[in-house]
C-alpha cells in the first residue's frame, strides 16, 4: 500500500516510507549442503527393510483387534511415516468403517480416535457417537474429568468438526477447559507434554513435519514403543531433511542471484520461510520439484506485495499492474528502474514453469497460474486506489478484493503445477474457486489481517480487514479481531466438510489446500505474524525441520 506515514526518505525525490522489515535470520546457513552419499544410500536400504516389516504389521490379520490397528495407524501418522503406507492404511480404515467398529466402543479415547481418523480419511462418521458420554442433564459426564487421555482424544477429535456437529462444539469447550485446568505434575510426564503441546497446536491443524518432530520425541519416551517404528521414523525424518536442505540450498542460490534483498531495500528477505511454506504443503520426496516451483512463486508474490504495500507510488503501480496484465517483456521499458528486475524475473519464472511442465510432460497449468497472478496484482492496485482515495470500504466489499490478495487463489494452483496428477480438470476446478479453497483463502486472509493489523496501521495501511470491520460495526480492535477469528473458525468447519467423501477432487489435491490452511494456523499462532517476523512461531520450527537432524 502506498503510504506516506512513518519515516520517509528522499531517495529519488519521492516521499517513500522507510522499510523496516527485519533482515533474514539465516545468513549463509542454507547456502551449502553436502550429502554423504554412502550414508544416504545405507539409510535408504535400512528404511526399505523396515518399511516391509511395518507393512506386514498393518495388513497382518493376526491382530484382528481393530483398536490395535487404529492405534498403529494413528502412531504411523503422528510419526510422519504413514505416507509410505497410504494404500494399506486406506484399506484398513475403509474396512473398519464398513464394519462400524466404533459402535462397540464406550471408552472416550477409543471412540474419539476412531472418529477423528474416519473423518480425516474422508468418511462420513456421525458425531452422534459422542452422545453416550453425556449424562441425563445433556452435559458431558463429570466422570470424564478423571480421563485425561480421553479428554485429549476428544479435544483432537473436536477439531475435525463441520457445521452441524454441535456436540463437538461443546466437546471442544469442555475438553479445552478441563485440560487447561489439569494441575501440573498430576499426569505421567509424557501425557502432560502431549496435553501442553495439543493445547498450543491441535493435530488436525498442525503441519505434519512439525507434528512428526514432536511425536517422535514423545514416542521415544513410551514404554510400549515399537523400536522398529521409532527407528524408521527417525531415519525417514533425517533422510527427508537432507532432501529438503538440498532444495533450499538451490533456492537460496536463486534468491541470492536475484539480489532483491539489497536491490530492493523495502522487501522482506524471507526465502527460507517461503520454502518452509512449501514443506508444509507437501514434504514427500516426489514433490521436490513442486516445492521449488512453489517457493519461487511465494517469494515473488512477497516482493510484489511489499512493492504495492510499502513502496510504489500510485503512478508506478498503475504501470506495473498494466505490465503484468499485458505480460510482455517489452513492457519493462515503461517501468521505473526499481520495478524492472521484479517484472523480468516474474516473466522468467513463468518461462521456467513452462519449460519444467513440458519437460515432465505434465498438464500445462501455467496459463491458470499466470491469470491468477494478473488477478492478484489487479486487486493489489484496488487496495492502493482505496488508500489514495482514503476510502474505507464495507467489510463485504473489502473481503471480495482481499480474498484475492490473501494469495491462496494463486498459491493453490501454483502448488499443483508440479504435481503429475494435476489435470486440466483439476486446474479448471481450482481456478473456479471451489468452496474448500474459498474457506482456505478466508482463513489466510482474516488471520493475517488480525496478526498484521498493528504493523500495517503503523505504516499507514488503512484498508485492512480489522479497520473495515471496526468502522462498519463501530467496534474496538479487540471486538473486530474476535469477529474475524470467529469467521476463521467457521471457515475451518466448511473446509472440514469439503474433505468428506464423495469429494470433488482426489485427496492428493484437496490435501494441498488443507495444508496451505494449516500453515496459517502455525505461522500466525497467537495472532503473531511469523512470516514477516519469523522469530515468532517459525524460527524454532525451521531449525527443527531444516537444520538439526534427530538424534538416532
Ligand atoms: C496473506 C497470507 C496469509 C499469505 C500467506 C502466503 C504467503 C507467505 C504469501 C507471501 C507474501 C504475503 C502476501 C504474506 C502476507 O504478508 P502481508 O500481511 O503483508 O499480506 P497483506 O499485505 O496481503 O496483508
Ligand atoms: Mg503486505
Ligand atoms: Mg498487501
Ligand atoms: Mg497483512
Amino acid at each position: 500500500m502506498t503510504s506516506f506515514a512513518g519515516n520517509v526518505n528522499h531517495e529519488d525525490g519521492i516521499f517513500r516510507p522507510e522499510a523496516n522489515f527485519s533482515p533474514s535470520l539465516w545468513g549463509n546457513i542454507f547456502s551449502y549442503t553436502t550429502r554423504d552419499n554412502l550414508v544416504f544410500e545405507k539409510n535408504i536400504e535400512e528404511i526399505e527393510v523396515l518399511k516391509e516389516e511395518v507393512k506386514h504389521m498393518i495388513i497382518s490379520t493376526t491382530s484382528n483387534d481393530a483398536i490395535e490397528k487404529i492405534h498403529l495407524i494413528d502412531t504411523l501418522e503422528r510419526l510422519g511415516i504413514s505416507y509410505h503406507f497410504e494404500e494399506e492404511i486406506e484399506d484398513q480404515i475403509s474396512k473398519m468403517f464398513d464394519q462400524n467398529v466404533i459402535r462397540e466402543e464406550d471408552d472416550l479415547d477409543k471412540v474419539a480416535l476412531y472418529f477423528r481418523l474416519f473423518r480425516q480419511h474422508g468418511y462420513p462418521i456421525s458425531s452422534d457417537h459422542f452422545n453416550q458420554f453425556k449424562g441425563n442433564n445433556g452435559k458431558f459426564k463429570e466422570t470424564l474429568l478423571k480421563d485425561a487421555k480421553g479428554l485429549l482424544c476428544l479435544y483432537e477429535a473436536a477439531h475435525v468438526r463441520k457445521h452441524g456437529d454441535d456436540i463437538l462444539e461443546e466437546a471442544l469447550i469442555f475438553a479445552t477447559y478441563h485440560l487447561e485446568k489439569i494441575t501440573p505434575n498430576t499426569l505421567d510426564s509424557t501425557l502432560e507434554k502431549q496435553v501442553t503441546h495439543a493445547l498450543m497446536q491441535s493435530l488436525h491443524r498442525g503441519i505434519s513435519r512439525v507434528e512428526a518432530h514432536f511425536n517422535i520425541s514423545i514416542y521415544e519416551e513410551c514404554e510400549s514403543r515399537n523400536e522398529k517404528l521409532l527407528r524408521l521414523a527417525k531415519l525417514d525424518y533425517n533422510l527427508l531433511q537432507v532432501i529438503h536442505k538440498e532444495e533450499l540450498s538451490e533456492l537460496t542460490q536463486w534468491w541470492k542471484d536475484l539480489d532483491f534483498a539489497s536491490k530492493l531495500s523495502y522487501v522482506r528477505d524471507r526465502m527460507v520461510e517461503c520454502f518452509f511454506w512449501t514443506v508444509g504443503v507437501y514434504f514427500e520426496p516426489q514433490y521436490s520439484q513442486a516445492r521449488i516451483m512453489l517457493a519461487k512463486c511465494i517469494a515473488m508474490i512477497s516482493v510484489i506485495d511489499d512493492t504495492y504495500d510499502s513502496y510504489g507510488t500510485l503512478d508506478e503501480l498503475v504501470v506495473f499492474t498494466e505490465a503484468v496484465d499485458r505480460w510482455d517483456v517489452s513492457e519493462v521499458d515503461r517501468l521505473p528502474n526499481y520495478m524492472k528486475p521484479i517484472y523480468t524475473i516474474l516473466l522468467d519464472l513463468f518461462e521456467e514453469y513452462e519449460i519444467e511442465v513440458k519437460k515432465q510432460d505434465r498438464c500445462n497449468g501455467v496459463y491458470y497460474v499466470k491469470e491468477a497472478m494478473k488477478e492478484i496484482v489487479r486487486s493489489y492496485y484496488i487496495e492502493a486506489e482505496w488508500f489514495i482515495e482514503g476510502k474505507i470500504p464495507s467489510f463485504k466489499e473489502y473481503l471480495s478484493n482481499a480474498l484475492i490478495t490473501g494469495t491462496y487463489y494463486l498459491l493453490a494452483p501454483a502448488s499443483i503445477l508440479g504435481m503429475r496428477s494435476a489435470s486440466k480438470e483439476t486446474f479448471d476446478w481450482m481456478i473456479n474457486k471451489p468452496q474448500i479453497l474459498v474457506a482456505s483463502a478466508l482463513i489466510g486472509r482474516v488471520i493475517d489481517d488480525i496478526a498484521t493489523y498493528k504493523i500495517e496501521k503503523e505504516k499507514g495501511q488503512l484498508v485492512t480487514g480489522i479497520e473495515c470491520y471496526m468502522q462498519e460495526n463501530n467496534l474496538s480492535v479487540e471486538e473486530a479481531s474476535a469477529k474475524l477469528s470467529e469467521i476463521a473458525e467457521n471457515a475451518w468447519k466448511d473446509l472440514n466438510k469439503e474433505c468428506i467423501k464423495p469429494t470433488s477432487m482426489p485427496t492428493e489435491i484437496l490435501m494441498r489446500v488443507v495444508n496451505l490452511t494449516r500453515l496459517i494456523d502455525v505461522v500466525y499462532k497467537n495472532n503473531q505474524d511469523g512470516y514477516s517476523n519469523p522469530k515468532n512461531n517459525v524460527k524454532s520450527v525451521i531449525e527443527a525441520l531444516l537444520v538439526n537432524p534427530i538424534n538416532m
